[in-house]
C-alpha cells in the first residue's frame, strides 16, 4: 500500500464509505483545495455546497481519481485509493450534463459500465433490462440522447451510473440542467432511491435549497477550504463563520469587538449598537477580540418585551411576501441591514418607510467560532 503523503496512520474503518484526510490540490500556484477532511458514513447522502469556485468540483474530481491530490489522502470503504485510477475505485459518476454517449442507444448506453467490466453478454442483457425498469425508462431502450428530454436523459444518465452498484455515487450539479418545475420530484426521486440502495451520495451543489433539503451532511466550502459540515439544521442554525452565516439564507450578521464578559455572557459593541450573546463552551474570547455573530430574520420581533436585551430601531425599505413568510428588510444609518421574517399568515403590520424597534433574545444571538467539523 502506499504510504499516506500525512503522517496519520492508516487504520481501516470499514463503516466509512470515504475518508478523505487533509487533501490539497493546487494548479501552479493557485491552491483550488486546501487541507479537506470528510468522514462519509455508509450509505450517507453529503452534499457539497458552495460558491462558484470554492473547490466543490476538483474535490470531487479528487475522489473520483480524475485528478490526483498534491497531498492528503484519500480511502474508500476504508481501502486507500489515493494514486489508483477511477476504475479502480468502488465508484460511479454523474455530471451536469449527463455527458451521455450520443450515438448509443439508451440500452446500449446504460450497460456500458458493464461492458467495461467484461461481464457476460447474457448477464449484461439481463441487468439491463432490470435497471431500465427499475428507472421507467424500458421504453426508451433503442432511442438515442438526441430524441430525449432532459428529464429522460437525467434518467438514462442515472441508470447508467448506478448499474455497477458502486459503493459511492458522485454527481456534480446533477439536475442544474433540468427545468426548475421538474427538480422538486426528481430530486424527492433520487433521495428516495439513495434510501433504497444504501449507496452514498457526494452530490455538488452551489444551490443551498438543494443541500438542505437533500443532504444528511452538509459541507459548506469557500476559498478552497471547508467552513463548516453538519446538518442542515445545524449549519442553518448555529452558522459557524461570518461567510456560511451570510452565505445561507435568513441570517443578520454583525461585527464588533468584545468590551465585557461575564461567567455566561458575553458583551459585543458594533456600530449598530451594543449587544449581548451566550457565552460560549469551547472558546474563551477576550476583552477586545474583534468578533462575528448572527441572528436569523425569524427571531427577531417587533413585539418587545423585557426579555429582549438586544434591541436596535431600523427603518423598513421593502416588504417581500412569499406566502410562507413576509420577509421585511430594514437599514440603518451606519449602513447594517436587516431581515425580520414574519409567519405568512400574520397581517401585515409593518409599511416602507415606518422606523420600529426590533429586538431579540440573548440566547437566540450566534457567536461564530471558527470553521466546524
Ligand atoms: N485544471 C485546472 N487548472 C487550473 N485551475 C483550475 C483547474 N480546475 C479548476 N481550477 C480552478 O480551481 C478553482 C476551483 O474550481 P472548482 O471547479 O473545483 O470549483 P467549484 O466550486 O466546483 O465551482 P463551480 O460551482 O463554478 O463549478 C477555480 O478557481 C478554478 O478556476
Amino acid at each position: 500500500m502506499d504510504s499516506l503523503a500525512t503522517p496519520l496512520e492508516v487504520v481501516a474503518r470499514p463503516q466509512l464509505d470515504l475518508e478523505l484526510r487533509g487533501i490539497r490540490k493546487r494548479y501552479g500556484d493557485f491552491t483550488a483545495v486546501d487541507d479537506v477532511s470528510l468522514q462519509v458514513a455508509k450509505g450517507q447522502f453529503v452534499c457539497l455546497l458552495g460558491p462558484s469556485g470554492c473547490g466543490k468540483t476538483t474535490t470531487l474530481r479528487c475522489v473520483a481519481g480524475l485528478e490526483e491530490p498534491d497531498d492528503g489522502g484519500i480511502l474508500i470503504g476504508g481501502k486507500e485509493v489515493t494514486k489508483d485510477p477511477p476504475w479502480q475505485r468502488d465508484i460511479a459518476m454523474m455530471f451536469q450534463d449527463f455527458a451521455l454517449f450520443p450515438h448509443m442507444t439508451v440500452a446500449r448506453q446504460v450497460g456500458f459500465g458493464l461492458e467495461m467490466l467484461k461481464k457476460p453478454k447474457a448477464e449484461i442483457a439481463r441487468r439491463v433490462q432490470e435497471v431500465l425498469k427499475a428507472f421507467e425508462i424500458s421504453p426508451l431502450a433503442d432511442r438515442k440522447p438526441g430524441s430525449l428530454s432532459g428529464g429522460q436523459r437525467q434518467r438514462v444518465a442515472l441508470a447508467r451510473a448506478m448499474i455497477t452498484e458502486p459503493r459511492i455515487l458522485l454527481l456534480d450539479e446533477p439536475i442544474g440542467a433540468l427545468d426548475y418545475s421538474l427538480r422538486e420530484t426528481v430530486m424527492l426521486e433520487l433521495k428516495m432511491l439513495q434510501q433504497r440502495t444504501g449507496i452514498s451520495f457526494i452530490w455538488v451543489t452551489h444551490d443551498q435549497n438543494e443541500a438542505f433539503s437533500l443532504g444528511d451532511l452538509v459541507v459548506v466550502m469557500n476559498h478552497a477550504k471547508i467552513e463548516q459540515q453538519g446538518t442542515a439544521e445545524e449549519i442553518l442554525q448555529r452558522p459557524a463563520t461570518a461567510f456560511v452565516a451570510g452565505f445561507v439564507q435568513g441570517n443578520n450578521v454583525f461585527h464588533g469587538r468584545i468590551t465585557g464578559t461575564s461567567p455566561d455572557a458575553l458583551q459585543v459593541e458594533t456600530s449598530a449598537g451594543r449587544f449581548y450573546l451566550p457565552r460560549p463552551v469551547r472558546c474563551t474570547p477576550m476583552l477586545g477580540d474583534a468578533v462575528s455573530f448572527s441572528v436569523r430574520a425569524e427571531r427577531i420581533t417587533d413585539s418587545l418585551s423585557d426579555r429582549h436585551a438586544n434591541r436596535l430601531s431600523a427603518r423598513c425599505t421593502a416588504v417581500e411576501y412569499f406566502g410562507s413568510v413576509r420577509r421585511h428588510i430594514f437599514e440603518r444609518p451606519d449602513g447594517q441591514v436587516l431581515k425580520y421574517d414574519q409567519f405568512g399568515a400574520y397581517a401585515a403590520r409593518i409599511a416602507p418607510g415606518q422606523t420600529v424597534q426590533l429586538g431579540w433574545l440573548v440566547e437566540e444571538t450566534v457567536l461564530h467560532t471558527g470553521a466546524v467539523a
